[in-house]
């Protein structure tokens, strides 16, 4: 396959994976994005730079994720390596919960397709099979692809997705503190196995959700309860897991956001001035919490052709 331009920008949301009872498979794309600059150059070279989230953090060569993830597309598709100067100006927290690893591999992959001279030759299952080979799982990947709230899952075929209705009254409010945790250590302290009473309650109250989602937005407190995995990770993240008691406490439909440790609230528009007069006693004020109401994202990750061949349409794509 041969490369077809040499400068794209991508733009790619940040998502909230589980929604509660949807463990690995239910998430969420969020109006906060990473913002990335990609232009081939002639030499070997690799020069990242790093404005915003990750700056003096992650690597700023080869190894750095988004690389990786180009370089491992275009390797797939038979395109060549050459060097590359990247830019990144993100805006996605890091081992938040807010699923920077993914909006980073999804970066690089719908990069990598822009600079292809045929960028059909990946679709959005080719680009959802890549970004779980890194992620494990497709939960974050899935919206960070397509935008809006998706159910993701893996079959003999590999991983797959599809979109979710929205009720668009459905309000997200994401609660980030300082504290950093690894996806990784949120997994390790996972139990093997859990009580059969446990998994079906959450496989009903994810079933439940799914409609909640859609047009019952008042059965959003029942919806995201789960039994599969936030108990078990309160220990690594005991200011989160009492920020969520509370708030469920209160009425509110929180939940653990992806590995965490930010919180995802849900409510109805109309419940937000609510929301916030809960929030003022519970961490307006608390060193290291952020308040966030980012907006839904529905149009997921976009690649955008600058220099090169004819622009195709290299959005993120669409999922059945
Ligand atoms: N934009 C990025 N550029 C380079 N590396 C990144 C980027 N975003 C994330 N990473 C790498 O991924 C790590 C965070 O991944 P991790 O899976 O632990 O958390 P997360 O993806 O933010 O949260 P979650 O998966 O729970 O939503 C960072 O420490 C960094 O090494
Ligand atoms: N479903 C994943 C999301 C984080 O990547 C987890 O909770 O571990």
């Amino acid at each position: 396959m041969q490369l077809g331009a040499d400068h794209v920008v991508v733009r790619v949301p940040a998502t909230s994976a589980n929604l509660g009872p949807g463990f690995d498979s239910l998430g969420l794309a969020l109006a906060l994005y990473d913002e990335l600059d990609v232009r081939l150059v002639a030499s070997d070279d690799v020069v990242v730079e790093v404005f915003g989230e990750g700056a003096g953090q992650v690597p700023t060569g080869a190894d750095h994720l988004v690389v990786r993830a180009l370089h491992h597309t275009l390797e797939l598709v038979g395109a060549p390596l050459t060097g590359l100067r990247l830019t990144c100006s993100n805006h996605v927290p890091h081992s938040r919960g807010l699923g920077s690893s993914a909006a980073a591999v999804v970066a690089g992959v719908v990069a990598a397709r822009a600079l292809l001279a045929d960028p059909h030759a990946l679709d959005a299952d080719a680009v959802l099979r890549i970004a779980t080979e890194f992620e494990g799982h497709p939960d974050n990947a899935a919206p960070a692809i397509s935008g809006g709230a998706t159910v993701a899952w893996s079959g003999p075929g590999g991983p797959r997705a599809v979109g979710l209705e929205l009720d668009p009254a459905i309000t997200a409010t994401v609660l980030v503190p300082d504290a950093r945790l690894a996806t990784s250590r949120a997994r390790a302290a996972l139990p093997a196995s859990v009580p059969h009473e446990d998994a079906a309650y959450t496989a009903g109250r994810a079933a439940l959700l799914v409609e909640a989602l859609a047009r019952r937005p008042e059965l959003l407190l029942d919806a995201t309860d789960d039994r599969l995995h936030q108990q078990y990770r309160a220990g690594v993240m005991a200011a989160s897991a009492e920020l969520l008691r509370a708030l469920r406490a209160e009425g509110f439909a929180a939940t653990i956001s992806g590995a965490g440790p930010t919180v995802l609230v849900l409510t109805e528009q109309g419940q937000v001035a609510d929301l916030d007069a809960v929030l003022a006693g519970l961490v307006d004020g608390v060193a290291g919490w952020r308040v966030l109401r980012p907006g839904i994202d529905t149009g997921g990750a976009r690649a955008r052709r600058l220099a090169g061949a004819p622009e195709p349409g290299t959005r993120g794509g669409t999922m059945q």
